[in-house]
């Protein structure tokens, strides 16, 4: 691999075990300024499934997910002690461009925020970033065939994406993501914004894309992380010493984990003793 540069549609190496480790975050400690927002946690992320972040506001469920793709780069103060394996490679060696990682591991927002600009172009946008030399019209149908959206938008491409529903928003934004092929889509609880309709689409949504990526969701939804999860992740926080530190207090599949959960905390969280 490129020194700087982490190659799409490359195969896992030495994580592609019968786990198919994709992903493996190792968060020591992750500080915003002074502030340790977030302390051991090993998250590993396996191909081809869905990892669902679960937990109390505030225990840094959207702080490891943005770390995983370096998007807390761009917060001023914020130091990651760890490692995030990608292929081999530690995301956050210094030779590794955030740019690419980026590229690689893409993300959804929990607003949809789609560019105030043509639907066609918003799901343009990247390929164009990226100077993609190929044809672009097959890519924009695609993606948006790949988000469950072509069929609602393929008369009307060149409105602006926002004068869409805010469900069709989200699954603007989804296509946006997916266009430019990322192995890993990273959904930071992208269903909050949307009333019940739209959100069983988006879970119906992910759970076709892990045919073809594999995705890590936060979300507070207990009953989403079960519909669509295939391994969760429960996080907690830490005041012992004062202060207001996320932790991951267990992570197992899906089913296991909500009917069988090992740490005593989890069971209380799932049984709504604290929230
Ligand atoms: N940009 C930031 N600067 C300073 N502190 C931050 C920043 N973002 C998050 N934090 C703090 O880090 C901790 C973890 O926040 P984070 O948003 O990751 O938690 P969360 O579990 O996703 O919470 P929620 O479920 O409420 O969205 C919180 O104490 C939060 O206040």
């Amino acid at each position: 691999m490129d020194s700087a540069t982490l190659a799409t549609n490359e195969q896992p190496t030495a994580d592609n075990t019968p786990g198919d480790v994709v992903l493996d975050c190792f968060a020591e400690k992750i500080y915003y300024g002074n502030f340790l927002a977030v302390r051991d946690s090993h998250v590993p992320i396996c191909k081809n499934q869905i990892t669902g972040f679960i937990g109390p506001s505030g225990c840094g469920k959207s702080t490891v997910l943005k770390s995983i793709n370096r998007m807390n780069d761009l917060i001023r103060g914020f130091r990651f002690d760890g490692r995030v394996q990608f292929h081999g490679m530690d995301i956050y060696e210094k030779k590794v461009d955030p740019v690419s990682v980026r590229r690689n591991i893409g993300m959804v927002f929990q607003q949809p925020n789609p560019f105030s600009m043509s639907i066609y172009e918003n799901v343009a946008f990247g390929l164009r970033l990226n100077r993609f030399k190929g044809n672009v019209g097959e890519k924009v149908e695609k993606a948006l065939r790949g988000a469950a959206l072509w069929n609602e938008v393929k008369n009307k491409l060149k409105n602006n994406g926002l004068s869409l529903s805010g469900g069709q928003q989200q699954r603007l934004c989804i296509a946006r993501a997916i266009a430019t092929e990322p192995q890993v889509l990273l959904m930071d609880e992208p269903c909050s914004a949307l009333d019940p309709i739209a959100t069983r689409q988006i879970e119906e949504l992910m759970v076709a894309l892990k045919e073809k990526y594999t995705v890590a969701i936060v979300t507070h939804n207990m009953q989403q992380a079960q519909r669509v999860a295939d391994q969760t992740a429960f996080f907690a926080v830490d005041i012992s010493k004062g202060g207001r530190t996320g932790y991951l207090v267990e992570m197992a599949p899906t089913g296991e984990l909500f009917e069988r959960p090992k740490q005593k905390l989890t069971k209380e969280y799932l049984q709504g003793e604290f929230s």
